[in-house]
């Protein structure tokens, strides 16, 4: 039975007094919840994070990492420096860093083998655009993408790993894919993963949906039988986060 884990990913928001502020009342309200609960904020808010859900139910993950462990590399922010900060989880190659950042599969397949690693557990994002999804090539595409970041991952790192299918046409659109596509994509991703690793591989990686989740359409989405999780934009920023992982 796999363990559905809700992930909020901040973006370019809350500085460390929002944080503080945010996190001071939603640690409280998240506790013996059914599922995993992770909030990414902005990396200058991260080991603030991490002090303020010690000993709580919610854990904290980053929104990027570099493969690297130290260099010329302005700008960057290395996996090692976000564990030491007691930082758990980390997105990697969400499509707004595809799109203005040049991430590209060769570099999530990097990041994604340099994370686990470390013991960070990523959850790496995979999706199609919406023209792409009007030529009818979406199954293409996420497979693709999937086989590009999980080459020389080994079985049991495999395991590890979060997938976060995003269709682009649905983030911060208030457009959701609905349940069925949505379901669709996901289990297209398990099948990749049969015929990458196994059935028993494939049966324990969990598989979250991201894309304009919001209380009104969370359960309904996780609901689905291949999904496991969501990962959470807008919806996260809210207080309200506490409603929606608790759906
Ligand atoms: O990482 C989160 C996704 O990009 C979804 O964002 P959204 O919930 O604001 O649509």
């Amino acid at each position: 039975m796999r363990k559905s884990v809700i992930a909020g990913n901040w973006k370019l928001n809350n500085d460390v007094k929002a944080t503080k502020e945010f996190l001071f009342e939603l640690r409280d309200k998240i506790k013996d919840t059914e599922v995993e609960v992770v909030v990414c904020p902005p990396f200058t808010s991260l080991s603030t994070a991490v002090e303020l859900v010690k000993g709580t139910d919610i854990k904290v993950g980053a929104q990027n990492m570099h493969w690297e462990t130290s260099g010329a590399y302005t700008g960057e922010v290395s996996g090692e420096m976000l564990a030491e900060l007691g930082v758990e989880y980390v997105i990697i190659g969400h499509s707004e860093r595809r799109q203005y950042f040049n991430e590209t599969d060769e570099t999530v397949n990097k990041k994604l083998i340099k994370s686990l690693k470390l013991g960070l557990i990523p959850i790496i994002c995979v999706g199609e655009s919406l023209e792409q999804r009007e030529k009818g090539i979406q199954k293409d595409i996420v497979t693709k993408q999937v086989i590009s970041a999980f080459k020389n991952v080994n079985t049991e790192d495999a395991k590890k790993v979060i997938v976060a299918y995003e269709p682009i046409w649905a983030i911060g659109t208030g457009i959701t894919a609905t349940s069925a596509q949505a379901e669709e994509v996901c289990g297209w991703i398990r099948e990749t993963f049969v015929e990458l690793y196994s059935t028993d591989v494939a049966q324990v990686i969990r598989i979250q949906y991201g894309g304009s989740v919001n209380n009104g359409n969370v359960k309904e989405l996780m609901n689905m039988p291949n999904i496991d999780g969501a990962l959470v934009g807008g919806a996260s920023l809210k207080l309200d986060f506490e409603n929606l992982v608790k759906y």
